[in-house]
């Protein structure tokens, strides 16, 4: 019998080009149910107008620092390219949340390309409602009905061992042979709001660290210590603690290294946020080295990671 043609699609949340896709990506996001979890559609519209507004300017002066868009839409286009060269079995394409690609224009593509089969594999190690299930749920709502059952999603993938040796290997080609670093696992934050309505991201987030100490230790990488933190906090709500200002302020005079946990590929919350905000915040504490690790990307190992967790 022949093979089915089958799809891998990439979800991610998408990033800013330029000025006006900034905006785009604030109003999308904030009219995002799953981000702001208002019931009515009309207070939310209201609200999400109000924050873009508010927000646009003073954010943009962010991406002018990293070159004037996000890294995130180049390095997803590279993922997906180098998917397509090394995973055979599947034709691999990336829709994103809040800036193009949407969607509902590649769920066009797939169905012009006779694809039988989809697997979703949202670029989230750890399931959050504001993350995998907005980026799932928004997938399969553009899906015509006739495309039936044939269609899975990868829910999380913190415990795939291969995915996790990536992690170990980057952490372990920044320390070299040193042991005098603390390490600092930086999650994205989340309103406790969410995670009080049975949002497993911080459950999942803590085993994910528990998972790579142990890892760590039988790999003979010892640490000062090692620490999960939250960035990224926005507006004057209560996020998840302890924010990555407040841990920071434990290392005076000592040596850290920040591993971007929520993430697979670099984006402004790295490459600004903590490259060039919180490195500011590290100095003016008299931390004495702050380094940064990079996302796994499209690195080969990572690769074959994805073939893990999607077989
Ligand atoms: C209520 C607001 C937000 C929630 C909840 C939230 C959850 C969340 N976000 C990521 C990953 C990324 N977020 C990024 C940018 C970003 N996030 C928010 C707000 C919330 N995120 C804003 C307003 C922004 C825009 C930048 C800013 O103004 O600070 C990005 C970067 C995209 C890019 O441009 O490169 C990522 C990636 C996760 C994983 C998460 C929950 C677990
Ligand atoms: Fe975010
Ligand atoms: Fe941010």
């Amino acid at each position: 019998m022949e093979n089915k043609k089958k799809a891998l699609v990439l979800l991610n949340m998408g990033g800013a080009r330029n000025k006006d896709e900034l905006k785009m990506f604030l109003k999308n996001m904030f009219n995002d149910k799953n981000i702001l979890t208002i019931n009515s559609n009309f207070l939310r519209k209201l609200i999400a107008f109000i924050i873009t507004k508010r927000r646009l300017n003073e954010a943009w002066k962010n991406y002018e620092l990293i070159g004037n868009q996000s890294p995130i839409n180049p390095l997803t286009e590279k993922l997906v390219s180098k998917c397509n060269e090394e995973i055979k079995d599947f034709k691999t394409y990336q829709a994103m949340r809040y800036t193009p690609p949407f969607a509902k224009d590649v769920i066009k593509e797939i169905l012009e390309d006779g694809i039988e089969e989809i697997v979703l594999l949202p670029l989230y190690p750890q399931f959050s409602t504001t993350t995998t299930k907005s980026s799932v749920e928004d997938f399969i709502d553009y899906l015509p009905y006739s495309f039936g059952q044939n269609i899975r999603y990868i829910d999380n993938f913190y415990k795939n061992e291969v995915f996790n040796l990536c992690i170990v290997n980057e952490i372990k080609r920044n320390i070299e042979e040193n042991e005098d670093y603390s390490l600092i696992f930086s999650a994205h934050g989340l309103p406790q709001k969410i995670v009080d309505k049975d949002d497993p991201y911080e459950e999942q987030m803590k085993e994910h660290v528990a998972i790579l100490s142990q890892m760590l230790k039988e790999k003979g990488l010892n640490f000062k210590s090692i620490n999960l933190a939250y960035q990224s906090k926005v507006g004057p709500m209560k996020w998840l603690e302890p924010s990555l200002d407040e841990k920071l302020k434990e290392f005076k005079n000592e040596k850290v290294l920040i591993y971007p946990l929520s993430f697979i590929v670099d984006n402004s919350e790295t490459d600004f946020e903590l490259a060039i905000e919180y490195k500011h915040i590290a100095d003016n504490l008299g931390i004495k080295e702050y380094k940064v690790c990079k996302c796994v990307n499209d690195s080969k190992a990572f690769i074959e990671a994805i073939k893990d967790i999607i077989k």
